[in-house]
């Protein structure tokens, strides 16, 4: 119960995620704006500076012709009016090719590596995968709090797919040829928190999977565990991916997570199953993972079950608020 206060007192003074957010996309599009007008400038320079020196040029032409005129009169001045549109046309062109440059650019997708192309505002789309076809429950809690057991009862009970975000994050460190392995497995020992854009795919790919195998014409349930842990990848992926329907939040106190986990690390051979990277992801938790609660529980859309008792007992509670949430065929 302590820890439970002192989760909710942390996430009071923790600011709020959405002004996190928005600074962010504000930086970052400020910062797209100083790398458009640097383009803008270093294009009128180039064009300013290849303009003038073929102008000179030009002029240099035009002199040395008129020097050699026979009987060595001065050319009349007006010649230089003649010579002046081509530099217009090619000031119109390379402006016009800049505009292009410049709209080729908005297309291209972010560099998932990239921080600020992370958080990067992405142009308004349209999820991926319907609401009406497909539930998708988003499973948080602390590391150790039990999400992951309580996910396969209600697998086995009701026929929901069971996605967890760091087996799908584990898997793909280990797959052959990952451009993400290692900067996944320094996140996961130190209890960081993988780029979004990473996490999102694996999740909008396993879902694809899923739904195109099932026999249920694209209709489909989904329990994501351990997902969203960090408001960008709330925002991203009910933007992208699909929006959740509810948000079911194993409420656990640290000591007895800790407990769990140490338990679970003589077995499990997780790297971050150990004293130290345990007391990481529980920073990480309360920091950047516990906003996200707060901002569900702020639409309304969170249930929370506590789950220090046994895992029967959880299960019963879990049941019984799903139950109150769907109805009784859930
Ligand atoms: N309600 C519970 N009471 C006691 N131990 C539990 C309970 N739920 C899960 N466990 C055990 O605690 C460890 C962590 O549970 P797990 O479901 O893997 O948590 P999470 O997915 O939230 O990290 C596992 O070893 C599991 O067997
Ligand atoms: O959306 C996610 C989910 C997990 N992780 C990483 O995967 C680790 C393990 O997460 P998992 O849900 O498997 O375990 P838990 O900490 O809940 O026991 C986390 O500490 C993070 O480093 C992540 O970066 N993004």
């Amino acid at each position: 119960m302590a820890s439970r206060q002192a989760f909710r007192s942390l996430a009071a003074s923790t600011p709020s995620s959405y002004t996190t957010t928005s600074t962010t996309l504000r930086a970052a599009s400020a910062a797209s704006r100083r790398c458009a007008s640097t383009l803008q400038n270093t294009t009128t320079r180039r064009s300013t500076q290849w303009t003038s020196s073929t102008f000179q040029q030009g002029q240099g032409r035009s002199n040395k012709r008129s020097y050699s005129t026979p009987g060595g009169s001065p050319p009349p001045r007006d010649t230089n009016k003649i010579s002046f549109w081509p530099f217009v046309a090619l000031i119109a062109l390379t402006s016009g090719g800049y505009m292009l440059l410049v709209n080729r650019r908005k297309d291209m997708p972010p560099n998932p590596t990239s921080s600020s192309a992370a958080a990067a505002p992405a142009p308004s789309t349209t999820p991926a995968f319907s609401p009406s076809d497909v539930t998708v429950i988003f499973v948080l809690g602390g590391p150790g709090a039990g999400k992951g057991t309580q996910c396969a009862r209600l697998v086995r009970d009701y026929g929901f797919t069971h996605l967890s975000a760091g087996d799908l994050l584990r898997a793909e460190q280990d797959r052959p040829g990952s451009q993400y392995g290692q900067l996944i497995r320094d996140c996961i020992k130190n209890g960081a928190i993988v780029p979004m854009e990473v996490t999102v795919a694996l999740l909008e790919n396993a879902m694809r999977d899923t739904l195109s195998s099932s026999k249920t014409g694209g209709k489909g349930r989904f329990l994501i565990d351990g997902f969203p842990r960090k408001m960008d990848q709330a925002v991203k992926f009910e933007e992208v991916v699909c929006p959740a329907k509810m948000v079911l939040f194993y409420d656990c106190p640290e000591q007895e997570m800790e407990k769990r986990l140490l338990e679970r690390g003589k077995t499990s051979g997780r790297e971050d199953d150990n004293a130290e990277s345990i007391r990481k992801r529980f920073r990480t938790f309360v920091e950047t993972s516990m906003p996200v609660v707060d901002h569900y529980e702020r639409e309304g859309k969170v249930v929370k079950v506590d789950s220090t008792p046994g895992p029967d007992k959880v299960y019963e509670e879990t049941r019984k608020q799903l139950r109150r949430v769907f109805g009784d065929k859930f």
